[in-house]
């Protein structure tokens, strides 16, 4: 079992078809999954990394797009220590969506945990219909860290969660503020591990043709 000194929990959300488990599956398993399926409800992958010399374990949570989920996929952001809400720089309909994304987050996820856009397929330039400067203005706007990924290329899928996982760590460092409401307290890692240490974890049945 591996050790760790840090454990947080990452929730992916985004419409259906942005590329969310390919994102996860290229961080925790280097591959770009061939013939993905559609996520069914929530599944969740483990990662531990090494960050200015501290082991944080990430639990990623990759959430299905499909509204039909929705009511599923809700309940699991209030114990994110952070969101990472991606859509599909090929898909002028993703990028419309991210304010109703915005809406779901700030009704269901702590009002303090870091947030990152990430607008994926950046492999796609020439049928790109969002804008970087479009993206980066959105963010800018709505006090989100934005970042351009390709999971099929495996262009800044690293980069997205350790930098995560650096700011988490460091913000885990800072004294908690009294009674104040403040973002999930990250989990230190027991001797216990956590279920499906190392393997994906399917809660609900997976599609996923694989
Ligand atoms: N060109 C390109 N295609 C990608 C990339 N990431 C994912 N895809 C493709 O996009 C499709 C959807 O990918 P998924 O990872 O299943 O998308 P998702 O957001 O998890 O979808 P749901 O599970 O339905 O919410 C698949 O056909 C992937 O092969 C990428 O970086 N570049």
């Amino acid at each position: 079992m591996e050790d760790c000194d840090l454990l947080f929990k990452i929730v992916l959300i985004g419409n259906a078809g942005v590329g969310k488990t390919c994102l996860v599956r290229r961080f925790t398993q280097g591959l770009f999954p061939p013939g993905q399926g559609a996520t069914i409800g929530v599944d969740f992958m483990i990662k531990t990394v090494e960050v200015d010399g501290t082991k944080i374990k990430l639990q990623i949570w990759d959430t299905a797009g499909q509204e039909r989920f929705r009511s599923i996929t809700q309940s699991y952001y209030r114990s994110a220590h952070a969101l990472v809400l991606t859509y599909d720089v090929s898909s002028e309909e993703t990028f419309a969506c991210l304010p109703a994304w915005l809406r779901e987050m700030e009704q269901h996820a702590s009002a303090h945990v870091p947030r990152v856009l990430v607008g994926n397929k950046l492999d796609l330039a020439d049928v790109r219909q969002v804008t970087r400067e479009q993206a980066e203005a959105f963010a800018r706007l709505h006090g989100l860290r934005y970042l351009e990924t390709s999971a099929k290329e495996a262009e800044n899928v690293e980069r997205l969660f350790v930098e995560l996982a650096r700011r988490l760590a460091l913000d885990a460092r800072q004294p908690a503020l009294g009674d104040a409401p403040g973002p999930p307290r990250s989990h230190s890692c027991g001797p216990g591990g956590l279920p499906g240490d190392g393997k994906p974890v399917s809660y609900f049945t997976s599609c996923c043709n694989l």
